[in-house]
């Protein structure tokens, strides 16, 4: 059976296609900056050279139909018809309280969606542009769900309520969600392994830092908490949004600049995090570059960026009464020494010894970079939510042949 698998990020659109037989890629890519100045194409089929590409990819339609042309394309296509494609699997970043499993997309599905649109407005909807486009181009094919919400419902009431009236919880179901929770659960699993202990004996915390970033305390192989909230803006400083801040100062700046509901919510998601300290970027690579170059604003907005995922693994450690892995991954976590060396650096308290040369190493795979005599280990480990997701799918779309 072959599975596109289809992650709508923010700010970009990864996909793979597997053979699930034996679970090889046939093929993966991703479309990076989608509606910035110049997006980026990266199309890798397997055994054949890799494509790059500068295009105007101004939303999520328009990269999945690059996608399959790329993927019947007459000479580095891998398939001779996108009828080849058997099932469709999609990340969803909120399922909120409906959804504690994958299901296959029918109307009732893309309803919920649709309503869940308020509590994540940077995805559920270039999530549902992803699964129309498919609609659109493949009307025959099933499509599957996977929702990022769906590892962190085994959160206690003690982690996942706030301390708002209840009323507000049993009514309109506002509590803590949690996001990024296939990475976060493909991450542990992969750590327990490289550890050689079972994972329902770890204490792990979980820092997945991509453009959305999110930290998650992995208690006996289950998240215990997380730092993103009813909505992927809680917690750490990210690319575009501001993560935690004082909720008093929503109806202050309103007041005083004169601005709409609409227009504070832009603020904290679109136009805050990185991009507003450093007044240069949302991208980790460009305010990189730029602090090399000595710029200050930059300086400020990584230490800033770095301080705070501290304090979080602070919390976490002190929230398990301990901690046995820290585990980096997505693309910062999984490619910036600089910000792991800068986060570790500052946790020798933990009995962290870290290992500068394996942090620098250009060895891209699953590595630890601690000293093996070091009580923390840390582990760079990079995600594969793309894997979850095709085998999910896979184990629906079998589960629903079989009973036809
Ligand atoms: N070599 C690198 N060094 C530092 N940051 C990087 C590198 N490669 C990618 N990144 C950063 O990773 C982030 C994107 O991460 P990713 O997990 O792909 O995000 P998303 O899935 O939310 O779109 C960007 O901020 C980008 O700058
Ligand atoms: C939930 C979330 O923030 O996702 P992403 O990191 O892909 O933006
Ligand atoms: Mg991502």
């Amino acid at each position: 059976m072959n599975i596109l698998v289809i992650n709508a990020g923010s700010s970009s659109l990864k996909f793979q296609l597997f053979n699930m037989n034996d679970e090889s890629v046939l093929a993966k890519g991703k479309v990076e900056r989608i509606g910035m100045d110049s997006s980026l194409v990266c199309y890798e089929p397997a055994g054949k050279p890799e494509e790059q590409e500068v295009a105007e990819i101004l939303e999520h339609t328009t990269a999945v139909r690059k996608v399959l042309q790329m993927l019947v394309h007459k000479r580095h296509g891998v398939l001779e018809s996108i009828d080849e494609i058997d099932a469709v699997g999609h990340r969803v970043v909120h399922g909120g309280e409906s959804f504690p499993s994958s299901v296959i997309v029918d109307e009732d599905v893309k309803r919920e969606i649709r309503r869940l649109f308020d509590l994540a407005p940077l995805h559920n909807p270039a999530h549902m542009l992803g699964i129309n486009a498919v609609e659109e181009n493949l009307p025959q094919t099933p499509q599957v769900v996977v929702f990022d919400t769906a590892f962190h419902q085994s959160m206690p009431a003690a982690s996942y309520l706030y301390p708002i009236p209840m009323v507000l919880y049993r009514k309109h179901k506002i509590r803590r969600y949690g996001f990024h929770g296939t990475s976060h659960a493909y991450v542990s699993d992969r750590a327990a392994k490289l550890l050689q202990k079972p994972l329902d004996q770890l204490k792990l915390i979980t820092c997945h830092i991509g453009n959305g970033a999110s930290c998650t305390a992995v208690w006996n192989g289950k998240s215990y908490d997380t730092s993103m909230g009813m909505t992927p803006l809680e917690g750490l400083m990210m690319g575009t949004r501001s993560g935690d801040i004082d909720p008093a100062i929503v109806p202050y700046a309103m007041g005083k600049e004169d601005l709409t509901l609409g227009e504070v919510n832009s603020m904290l998601n679109k136009h805050s995090g990185l991009i507003a300290i450093s007044g240069i970027s949302s991208d980790m690579r460009e305010i990189l570059e730029a602090m090399e170059a000595g710029d200050r604003g930059a300086k400020l907005a990584f230490d800033m960026y770095e301080y705070r995922l501290r304090k979080y693994i602070g919390a976490y450690a002190a929230a398990m009464n301990g901690v046995d892995a820290i585990v980096f991954t997505a693309g910062v976590g999984e490619n910036s020494a600089a910000l792991r060396g800068a986060v570790c650096g500052n946790l020798t308290f933990l009995g962290i010894e870290f290992d500068e040369a394996a942090n620098l190493s250009r060895d891209r795979g699953e590595r630890r970079i601690t000293t093996e005599a070091s009580r923390v280990q840390v582990l760079v480990i990079p995600t594969n939510e793309e894997l979850v997701i095709a085998r999910d799918t896979h184990e629906l779309i079998l589960a629903r042949t079989n009973v036809v």
